[in-house]
């Protein structure tokens, strides 16, 4: 099971996400349970390692001592005394955290390596928390950190991956504990190259983390707790009509969280693909709700072949242009090699037919970079590189569409009829997704209407359908 950082916000949050663990153990079943930090700590994190960058090392050690309050105050509701273990547990890894960031702010120098070693102390000071909630529950728990846990990642600082040795860890790490009856509290995000240096698994992780767990241990479910009743058919905070989607494909799932859902991580189901193990997405709030249940079938009912509308904001268009790449392949060639060797994600590629042009969609966070990797000459040849910023990659996702007729038809015909300019324009072969870029300033619209064009929008219901189906 796997708590994010709404369900770890405070003691109350805490307790109640040690309650839903508790009530599945009492019905026989093994719990591990996997933790974000509590919500607003990695990003308060990120803030505090930048600051320390910047020299501000007042403004840093304020931020830390904002923490200590926070998960002192945390640890007290949850019963924890001054001078208990846990207590002690969290005052040692805040001074552990001071003495790195103090070691940024000497160096004025933020690596990717130390980066991932500050944002990672938000789940290492949750960790301990759900492990005293558990506790006052009666509950017998056990907190490791991911590499204890058997996380054993690549070196790629920020969005790691797990080594394929890593399962193998995870077993002999969690079965005694599994057999001893104890419930294992796993930091969630992080994990721990060969040398033991702490990586983390990119901007929510800890979905990652928890799947890569549960496929480790062969589980029978792996359960994600949410803000949300489930995976949804738009982003319920931009679409007031978002409806729950019952069930859902891993590839459809991935096409979601890639084109910006951010409900789970884009590589969340790739641990539990292999084994068809399901992915249950639940809420918190509402835990005997079904959710949303993902396996490897795609279930298609013809009326709806679009399942949601998903947008990434902050996203810019890249135009490599000239006579330079004119009929010489070896310049494109050359130019994705460039990106692939930065580590450029690539949301929308398209290339004129005349060979004179190619789009790139790219992260605005990704900009810097990507114009850096474009500067040398490319198969002995300068581009001319124009920048679009202020962009949104809007996207359609579903297994219906398949094979389903007239679906680009009604996407462009609906953002025509509400005013909205389409930039680019892709569609893969696995008719899975269609993604338009788009203005930013359009894209709440965008998705509105969409949403609705495709029929997308619940009924105003008083009572919500559905019952758990465990
Ligand atoms: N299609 C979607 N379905 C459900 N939630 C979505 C969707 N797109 C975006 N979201 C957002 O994702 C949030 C839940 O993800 P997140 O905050 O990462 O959860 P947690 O931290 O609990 O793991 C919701 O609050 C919601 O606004
Ligand atoms: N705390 C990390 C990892 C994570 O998964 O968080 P959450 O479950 O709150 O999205 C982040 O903010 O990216």
């Amino acid at each position: 099971m796997k708590f994010g950082g709404t369900n770890m916000g405070d003691a109350a949050a805490i307790r109640h996400s040690a309650y839903l663990s508790q009530r599945s153990s009492k019905e026989g079943v093994k719990v591990v349970v996997v933790v974000s930090a509590m919500a607003g700590v990695t990003n308060q994190l990120l803030g505090i390692a930048e600051a320390a960058e910047k020299g501000d090392i007042a403004l840093a050690n304020d931020q830390i001592a904002g923490l200590r309050t926070r998960h002192f105050t945390a640890a007290q509701d949850l019963g924890a005394a001054p001078d208990s273990g846990v207590v002690r547990e969290i005052r040692e890894l805040l001074e552990t955290l001071r003495q790195a960031v103090y070691g940024v702010y000497l160096l004025r120098e933020l690596t990717p390596r130390s980066r991932d070693l500050i944002v990672a102390f938000g789940e290492r000071l949750s960790a301990p928390l759900m492990a005293l909630g558990l506790s006052s529950l009666g509950a017998r728990a056990h907190h490791l950190t991911g590499g204890q846990a058997g996380i054993v990642t690549d070196s790629h600082f920020g969005s790691a991956r797990p080594l394929s040795t890593a399962a193998g860890r995870i077993r002999d790490r969690l079965s005694g504990l599994l057999d001893a009856g104890l419930t294992p509290v796993i930091a969630g995000f992080m994990g721990e190259t060969e040398k033991g240096a702490i990586t983390t698994l990119g901007r929510g992780g800890t979905d990652f983390s928890a799947t890569i767990v549960g496929a480790a241990l062969h589980a029978d479910e792996v359960w994600a707790w949410k803000d949300v009743d489930g995976v949804m058919s738009a982003d319920p905070r931009s679409v007031m009509g978002a409806q729950n989607i019952a069930q859902l494909s891993y590839g459809e799932v991935m096409e979601l969280a890639y084109f910006g859902a951010k409900v789970l991580h884009p590589l969340a189901v790739t641990p539990l693909q292999e084994a068809g193990i399901p992915l249950r997405v639940k809420s918190a709030a509402d835990p005997d709700f079904a959710g949303t249940l993902v396996t490897s079938e795609a279930q298609t009912d013809g009326q709806h072949p679009v399942k949601a509308v998903t947008a990434i904001r902050g996203v810019s268009i890249i135009n490599v242009s000239g006579a330079g790449i004119l009929g010489v392949p070896d310049v494109v060639a050359d130019l994705f090699a460039a990106l692939a060797r930065e580590n450029i994600t690539l949301l929308m590629v398209s290339q004129s037919s005349s060979m004179s042009n190619v789009s790139l969609v790219i992260l605005g966070s990704d900009e810097e970079h990507t114009l850096a990797a474009l500067t040398p000459p490319m198969g002995g040849r300068h581009l001319q590189v124009d920048v679009q910023r202020g962009v949104a990659v809007l996207a359609i996702v579903g297994a219906g569409m398949r094979g389903t007729k007239g679906v680009s038809a009604k996407l462009f015909s609906a953002l025509a009829n509400a005013d909205i300019n389409i930039l680019m324009i892709s569609q893969g072969s696995s008719e899975l997704n269609i993604s338009v870029a788009i203005e930013g300033a359009d894209v709440e619209h965008a998705t509105r209407t969409v949403h609705s064009a495709f029929g997308l929008d619940a009924e105003p219901v008083a009572d919500k359908p559905g019952t758990d189906t465990r």
